[in-house]
């Protein structure tokens, strides 16, 4: 009996920054591939699969670069910084046998589509992949808010945050080798306590709107599959 996925749809927040693989800047190969053949093992399970990509392997409006700037223009570079990434995502998906379609929340029509929930709705039914490009279209927010976002009005399941550390912590585990990971915990526990893991915009779209978060590993081969089959994997943030 093949395996059974936990969930129907998923809302799949790919981190930008891990992109770089172990490149300082930009977007690496292999890293990209890597990352494609893991979501095309749920795809071929029958899961429909949106994600949002992020952009810190290449400029957010609150990094070094963009010190002494107007901060939403530094956040209109971010977004489409993100947009960056999803062509190259898409580009490694169909290379991989995958149909995918990137929508933006900013027009650009002359490079991809805008996004248009229908339409994404269409296409996920179809078992295309649909890719959001630029975060929610409005600087002061984050590409996490956006995966909140658009994973609430697909009527996602849950959202997978792929990130650099295989869950939430009691404190950045980059920073406070003492910190210990959780296995669950719930909105209101990640919210009191600051957990930088996620903006609390995020955090709150999520909860309100009922929507549970998976934080795991993007490094770790095999744990995005095993967050579809509902094995226990990384940490459950639930409303
Ligand atoms: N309590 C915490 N638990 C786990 N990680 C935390 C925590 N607080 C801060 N972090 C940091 O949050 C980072 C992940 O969040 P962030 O959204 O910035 O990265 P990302 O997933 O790479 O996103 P992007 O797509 O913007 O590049 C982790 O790499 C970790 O260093
Ligand atoms: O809705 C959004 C999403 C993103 N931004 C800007 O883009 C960068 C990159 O996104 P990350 O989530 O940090 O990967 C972000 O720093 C913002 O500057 C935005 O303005 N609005």
């Amino acid at each position: 009996m093949p395996d059974q996925p936990a969930h129907k749809r998923i809302l799949l927040k790919l981190s930008g920054e891990a992109l770089m693989g172990d490149d300082a800047f930009g977007i690496n190969r292999a890293t990209i591939v890597r990352m494609v053949q893991e979501v095309a093992e749920v795809v071929h399970m029958g899961v429909e699969v949106a994600v949002v990509i992020g952009g810190g392997n290449i400029f957010r409006g609150v990094a070094g670069g963009s010190v002494g700037m107007d901060r939403a223009t530094a956040d209109y570079m971010g977004m489409l910084a993100t947009v960056m990434n999803a062509l190259a995502l898409s580009d490694a998906m169909n290379k991989q046998g995958l149909v995918s379609r990137v929508m933006s929340a900013i027009a650009i029509e002359q490079v991809v589509e805008p996004y248009v929930r229908p339409k994404a709705l269409q296409y996920l039914e179809e078992g295309k992949v649909v890719i959001f490009a630029a975060g929610t279209g409005n600087p002061f927010f984050t590409t996490d808010t956006a995966a909140a976002l658009r994973g609430a009005e697909i009527g996602a399941e849950m959202v997978l945050k792929a990130t650099k550390v295989d869950g939430v912590y009691t404190a950045d585990p980059h920073k406070d080798p003492k910190a210990e990971r959780y296995a669950r915990l719930s909105f209101d526990e990640a919210m009191q306590r600051n957990l930088g893991i996620m903006d609390a915009t995020a955090f709150a779209l999520c909860r309100d709107q009922k929507l549970p978060i998976k934080v795991f590993s993007i490094f770790k081969h095999g744990a995005l599959k095993r967050v579809v089959l509902g094995e226990d994997e990384g940490t459950l943030v639930y409303a």
